[in-house]
Parts: structure tokens; sequence; C-alpha cells
């Protein structure tokens, strides 16, 4: 596992040790000492996978509030997406930054994500399923989000038509999240 690169103060794009045979090919998707190495402190206790049947489907921005707040190790099993976090530690010296990764079945990247960070992708192909581990458990009562087309992020998110849930719609502006955090 490599650190392909960091940005945003604890975010890291990461690409696995690739073993290729004639078979195809065979990667450690997750080791805790290999993460303790780099630095990453990350004990997942929950995997998740979901499929987006059309290119342009959105999930997001979401992430989970104190004491459930989750890190994730993101990656693609297949198809493409464009990955967006968005900085929401309001003492960070990036509070508001937002970021975007391309990660594919192809490149295989895993993108990691410190708690502290609202999460969301668009996918840029059909049938695309993405596989991510947390390190807290679901809780419906701590979920909460941000409008993903907010105006103040100025996400660029690719070019298209969007698919996204009702309750996806219904999230507050970054504003909004702000002024109901005091
Ligand atoms: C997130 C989650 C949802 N669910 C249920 C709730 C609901 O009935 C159904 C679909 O949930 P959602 O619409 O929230 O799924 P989705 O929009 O894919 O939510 C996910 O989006 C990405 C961007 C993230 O970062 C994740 O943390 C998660 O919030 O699955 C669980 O049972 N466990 C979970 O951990």
């Amino acid at each position: 596992m490599k650190i392909v690169e960091e940005s945003l103060n604890g975010v890291k794009l990461l690409k696995p040790i690739v073993h290729r045979d004639s078979r195809g090919f065979f990667f450690e998707s997750y080791q805790q000492s290999t993460f303790d190495q780099l630095g990453l402190s990350f004990n997942p206790v929950q995997e998740n996978h979901s499929s987006s049947t059309l290119a342009g489907t959105i999930r997001g921005l979401h992430f989970q509030l104190d004491p459930f707040a989750q890190a994730k190790l993101v990656r693609v099993l297949r198809g493409l997406i464009y990955d967006v976090i968005v900085d929401i530690r309001s003492n960070s010296p990036t509070f508001g930054e937002w970021r975007g990764y391309h990660l594919s079945a192809d490149n295989q990247y895993l993108l990691f994500v410190p708690k502290g960070f609202a999460h969301g992708f668009c996918t840029l192909v059909e049938n695309t399923e993405v596989l991510y581990m947390v390190d807290s458990p679901y809780s419906p009562q701590h979920e909460s989000g941000i409008i993903w087309s907010d105006p103040t992020l100025g996400i660029t998110w690719p070019a298209g038509d969007k698919i996204f849930s009702e309750k996806d719609s219904l999230y507050p502006t970054f504003d909004e999240w702000m002024n109901n955090q005091h």
C-alpha cells in the first residue's frame, strides 16, 4: 500500500500493491498493521456495498455526528466514480474546502476519509459498485448531510443529468448547516 496523494489534512489516496498472475490479480485492500505504519488510525467495524444503476447517480453529501462519526475507506469494485470530500471540521484550516478524486475498478485506488468530512460521489458509468468500510456503526439518529449542489461549496460535479434520493434533496446548504451548529 502506498500513499499516492495527500490533500486536506488526514485525507489519503492510496494505491495497493497488486499481485498479478495468469489468473488475474490479488491485493490486500485493508491490513491493519499497514495502516498503522502509514499513520492511519482505522479500525473498521462495518462494510457497505452500494450499486448505482445509472451514470450520474449522486449519493451525498453525508456524515454521521459524534459519537458515531465515521472514518471511511472507499473503493470501486465496478465502474467509475467522482468521489468528493468536504472538510467540515470547524477548527480546521481547510474548513469548507472540498476535493474530488476519480476512483475506479481500473485504477484500484482507495480513498481514506477521516472523521470530520462530508462524503459523496457521482457515478460516471452505469452499474457502478462502491465498497467502503467504516469505523463506527450505522446510526440513523446520527445521520446528517449537506446538499450536494451547495452554492457556497461550489463543487464541480461531472456534467450531465443527476439522479439522487429524495432524502438527499432535503439536506440543508452548507451555510444553513453551519448556522445550526451554534
Ligand atoms: C448508510 C446506511 C444505510 N442503511 C439503509 C438506510 C436506507 O434504508 C438504505 C439506503 O441508505 P442511504 O440512502 O443513506 O444510502 P446512501 O445514500 O448510499 O448512503 C451512503 O452514502 C455515501 C456517500 C456515504 O458516505 C455513506 O456513509 C452513506 O451515507 O440503507 C443501512 O442499513 N446501513 C447504513 O450504514
